[in-house]
């Protein structure tokens, strides 16, 4: 077991899976929080935790090469691991990667059939790094396959042919991921991300139509 110091990354991880938590966007076991150090590896939530409730050992480190170094021996990495991993590969300076499950994500991942989501042009994207006026943006979808390790495999595929426009992703039915080159980003990352999803809900609600 190592022991926490006064900037271990896992602390972060608590205390935003926590404020995660009681949004109602980490409810139970849902959703994982990870943190890549500089030596490549990251520190990940372990399956299944209660994530309003993180304690400093229930995380578990996964090296570059799959090693994987667990508290306890019966502490598993994040059954969505897979998913951390391939964002890690595909976006260098990304050393956060957040994933919550929240009501209106996936209400907002079933206005559409496609696999991309267009968002309405509200003036929080450029918290999410697009600054354009009337910007044309869309969020990608990608199918909820039981098997974690094909949802991953079709993100690099996708990803690697065309990059997002957004540090975001959305799994339909499931929830959405935000990577950032630090946890304060990610965090406000799920934050605007998940303003942009009520506002769609709503917008739904008044007038009447998806608003994208
Ligand atoms: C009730 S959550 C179902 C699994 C999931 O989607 C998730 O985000 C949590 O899985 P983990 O293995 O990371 O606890
Ligand atoms: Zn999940």
């Amino acid at each position: 077991m190592n022991s926490p110091t006064l900037t271990d990354a896992r602390l972060e991880l608590i205390t935003a899976a926590r404020h995660f938590y009681q949004q109602g966007w980490m409810v139970g076991t849902a959703g994982n929080l990870s943190a890549r150090l500089s030596d490549g590896s990251f520190w990940i939530t372990a399956s299944g935790k209660s994530k309003g409730e993180l304690a400093i050992d229930d995380f578990v480190r996964v090296y570059p090469d799959g090693k994987v170094e667990q508290p306890t021996k019966d502490s598993k990495p994040s059954a969505e691991t897979a998913i951390h991993q391939v964002i890690y590969n595909l976006f260098p300076q990304a050393t956060s990667c957040y994933h919550v499950h929240s009501v209106e994500a996936n209400l907002v991942s079933r206005f559409v059939n496609e696999d991309a989501l267009p968002l309405p042009p509200l003036e929080m994207l450029k918290g999410l790094g697009v600054w354009e006026e009337n910007p044309d943006c869309v969020m990608p979808i990608f199918a909820n396959h039981l098997e974690v390790q094909q949802i991953a495999t079709e993100i690099k595929t996708r990803f690697s042919n065309t990059p997002p426009q957004l540090p975001a992703l959305l799994i339909r039915d499931h929830g959405v991921t935000v990577w950032a080159a630090s946890s304060t980003e990610a965090r406000n990352y799920i934050e605007l991300v998940e303003y942009i999803f009520r506002y769609m809900v709503a917008a739904q609600r008044v007038f009447g139509k998806e608003m994208g």
